[in-house]
């Protein structure tokens, strides 16, 4: 059998005139946990969208479990959330549930199906009465459904409060331990850095960085360097990120002493001072060119 769950080679993909994704390669192996990760637009759900054979490629191919994307959907190696997946307004979410298990050879058993994604309460519930989170966790639920070696996820948390999310990535490690593939395209980068065991940065449709979220982390080298301050030189030696909270300031650097020594010789009191490793959040902005 295969190792490689997905493998994505020379793929191109074009909204008209828009190029969404230009020529990205990715190999996923079975049983890995991969988050997508990058600003608005880098390209993530047309690759997802791709990978599903939502989307045709301009260039390049896409193989899941060595199959085309249509046929790994219809075979139900493929379970999906997207940002957009709907629902039947006026149905009841055990019907819905119902309809979905049934259209699959070997469904999940409804009891487990819906303890793991925490839908047992929620059976009985109108479609169109459900909170955001509370939809996410009914889709979550129907991609599970056919029990599919590959599950990808469009930014699936974005409706779920603290507790659901916690609750969801304790499933999705669950399911990375059954030998689920799991790939995840997020705007959460705690969330990515704390479940994911690679993570892939994109920017403008292509791959910027690619591996363990440390590794991620280090290659950018950077540190942050955290005070409390009003107005600050323009440009500050080092500084490739910065983000203002109130008076609170964090600055991204590739070397602190350099940036530490203009601070100071500007005059700036190095109120509330604190000097930490980057976080991925960090890293990922540098990759990616962009400023908080
Ligand atoms: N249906 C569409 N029609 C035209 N352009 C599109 C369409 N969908 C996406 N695009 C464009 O393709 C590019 C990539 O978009 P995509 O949605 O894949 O990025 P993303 O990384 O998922 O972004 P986000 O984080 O905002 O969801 C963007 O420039 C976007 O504006």
């Amino acid at each position: 059998m295969s190792t490689t769950a997905l493998e994505v080679s020379g793929l191109t993909v074009r909204h008209g005139d828009v190029l969404a994704v230009d020529g990205l390669d990715l190999r996923i192996g079975r049983g890995e946990t991969v988050a997508l990760l990058g600003p608005n637009g880098a390209g993530k759900s047309s690759t997802v969208g791709a990978v599903l054979g939502l989307l045709r490629p301009a260039v390049g191919s896409v193989r899941v479990l060595g199959r085309r994307p249509a046929d790994a959907v219809r075979a139900g190696c493929v379970g999906a959330m997207l940002q957009h997946g709907g629902l039947p307004g006026d149905a009841r979410v055990g019907e819905v549930v119902h309809l979905v298990r049934s259209s699959y050879p070997d469904p999940w058993p409804l009891e487990d199906l819906t303890a793991t994604t925490g839908t047992g309460g929620l059976l009985g519930r109108d479609v169109g009465a459900l909170s955001g989170g509370q939809r996410q966790r009914v889709l979550l639920a129907l991609a599970l459904a056919g029990q599919p070696p590959l599950l990808l996820l469009d930014e699936p948390t974005s409706a779920m409060d603290a507790e659901g999310r916690r609750a969801f990535w304790t499933t999705m490690r669950d399911l990375a331990a059954r030998g689920t593939t799991v790939v995840f395209a997020t705007h959460h980068l705690e969330e990515a850095d704390a479940v994911a065991d690679r993570v892939v940065v994109l920017a403008g449709g292509r791959v910027v960085a690619d591996g363990a979220s440390a590794q991620v982390r280090s290659a950018v080298g950077g540190r942050t360097v955290r005070l409390t301050a009003g107005r600050l030189p323009d440009p500050l030696p080092g500084v490739t990120a910065v983000d203002r909270q109130g008076g609170t300031v964090a600055l991204t650097t590739t070397d602190v002493d350099v940036t530490l020594r203009a601070l100071l010789a500007a005059g700036v009191p190095l109120a509330d001072l604190e000097v930490r490793g980057a976080s991925l959040e960090d890293a990922v902005l540098t990759l990616t060119g962009g400023t908080r």
